[in-house]
């Protein structure tokens, strides 16, 4: 068995994850051993033509967990650095997510190892067609859903439904979530994550009895979680006194101006140098500094067993998947810091993208106000279950929340004879 400090890679701290659960809920050794790896997992390699008349070949896996619960569900990452090894430990996250929030889903996750910042629209809609055609086997409606995530967007989804679509040979809305609002898009899918997020602080901050008015915030990330929580924080009142991105972290103490900051953002490609702000040093100490509320917007394993002794904050919010290590986990709980599990915390987008789903099967579209409403409620109730969980059983929200979903699988595994 390794030690907690060992346990860095993703696929490793899932699968801690997922024993710690089991153990707790006496889940059989062949369940667990099931679980521990993915259902079905391909790796493709596919020339992409580039501007400048050249060939090069990218790498890109899709894999889907378990469909116990239904069709696999999960979003598509482009960035260097994806492994297949993250991207299996995404696609757990991806099964507990679903099952937690009690949706129609098993888990899945894809990812492409390329830097979209370094081509060009026309070579990204290349790679994202090619992509789409090669996993086309392994992924539909019925069988498993992709959506964004890190470095994918609104753009990379319309392609890969209009691909799906002609492949089809007729209009498939349903083949993928989080696409524009023209294509059969949801009111409310790119806000969702960081909306469903704000909505499990509202509730951990109401039972710790921290108000969330004048409360500093501080964000590792600032994409489409990041920013957009920045905006609903800054909304209710707090003070987001810091962020970062991939190339700085900034801050200021009466509290960012979220608007103007996201508009230099857009304009400058980066957080840094914004007007009146100062720079964080290095920027990963940004998890380290004076708050109430941490939420880390990016991706794994930024909080670690050297910076959990030091972190400021009494509550962490992880709209990133796989930020705290185990490790940090077990430190942050001793030190009586809250840490709302990103299966929870950011459950939001998967259950827009739901509701997308089935707006797409059913060719009807919903009103802002109905998404919105909706998303609250399930969020809440999510929440709800994994405090009481976790108050019951003496343990972590992580743990809690992973053994409701853990649980769930299972209750469909049996059903299903294993
Ligand atoms: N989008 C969604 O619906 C969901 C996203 N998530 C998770 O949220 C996290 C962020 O995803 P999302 O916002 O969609 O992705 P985006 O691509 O929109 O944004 C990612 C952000 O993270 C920043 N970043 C990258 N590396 C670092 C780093 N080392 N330090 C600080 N910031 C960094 C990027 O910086 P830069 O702008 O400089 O590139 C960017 O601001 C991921 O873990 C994702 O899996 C979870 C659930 C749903
Ligand atoms: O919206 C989805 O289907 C999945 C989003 C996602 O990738 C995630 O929750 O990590």
């Amino acid at each position: 068995m390794l030690s907690l400090e060992a346990l860095r890679g993703p696929l490793a701290v899932a699968q801690h994850q997922l024993e710690e659960a089991a153990a707790r809920l006496g889940i059989p050794p062949h369940v667990v051993d099931l679980l521990r790896e993915p259902e079905r997992a391909i790796a493709v390699r596919f020339p992409v033509r580039m501007d400048d008349g050249s060939t090069r070949i990218f790498t890109g896996y899709r894999v889907q967990h378990s469909t116990a619960r239904g069709p696999g569900k999960g979003g598509l990452r482009f960035h260097p650095d994806v492994t297949q090894d993250e991207v299996s430990a995404l696609a757990m996250w991806m099964t507990w997510k679903c099952a937690l929030l009690d949706l129609p889903f098993g888990g899945a996750k894809g990812g492409v190892i390329c830097n979209p910042k370094e081509l060009s629209e026309g070579e990204l809609e290349r790679l994202s067609r090619r992509f789409a055609e090669e996993i086309a086997g392994l992924v539909g409606p019925g069988r498993d859903i992709p959506a964004p995530d890190v470095y994918t967007d609104e753009r990379v989804m319309g392609w890969m439904m209009d691909t799906f679509s002609r492949m089809g040979g007729r209009p498939l809305p349903e083949s993928v979530t989080g696409k524009p609002l023209a294509l059969g898009g949801s009111h409310g899918r790119s806000t969702a994550t960081a909306r469903g997020l704000v909505e499990t602080v509202k509730e951990a901050t109401g039972r710790l009895g921290l108000p969330l008015k004048g409360a500093r915030a501080v964000i590792q990330g600032f994409g489409n979680a990041g920013a957009h929580a920045a905006r609903f924080l800054e909304e209710l009142g707090c003070r987001v006194v810091a962020v970062s991105d991939s190339q700085a972290a900034v801050g200021r103490e009466d509290g960012l101006p979220v608007e103007v900051l996201v508009a230099h953002k857009e304009r400058t490609g980066s957080v840094a140098g914004f007007p009146g702000a100062e720079e964080v040093r290095p920027p990963e100490s940004i998890v380290e500094l004076p708050c109430e509320i941490l939420i880390p917007a990016a991706l794994e394993g930024s909080i670690t067993e050297e910076n959990a002794p030091r972190i400021q904050a009494r509550l962490v919010a992880e709209a990133a998947n796989g930020p705290t290590l185990p490790a940090a986990d077990r430190i942050l709980h001793e030190r009586g810091v809250t840490v709302i599990p990103d299966i929870l915390a950011n459950a939001g987008g998967v259950t827009v993208s739901y509701f997308e789903w089935v707006q797409g099967l059913q060719r009807y579209a919903w009103k802002e106000e109905t998404v919105a409403e909706r998303l609250a409620e399930h969020m809440r109730e999510a929440f709800a279950h994994a405090w009481e969980v976790a108050r019951r059983e003496g343990t972590d929200l992580r743990t809690a929340a992973t053994m409701v979903a853990v649980s769930r699988v299972y209750d469909a595994l049996r059903w299903r004879g294993v």
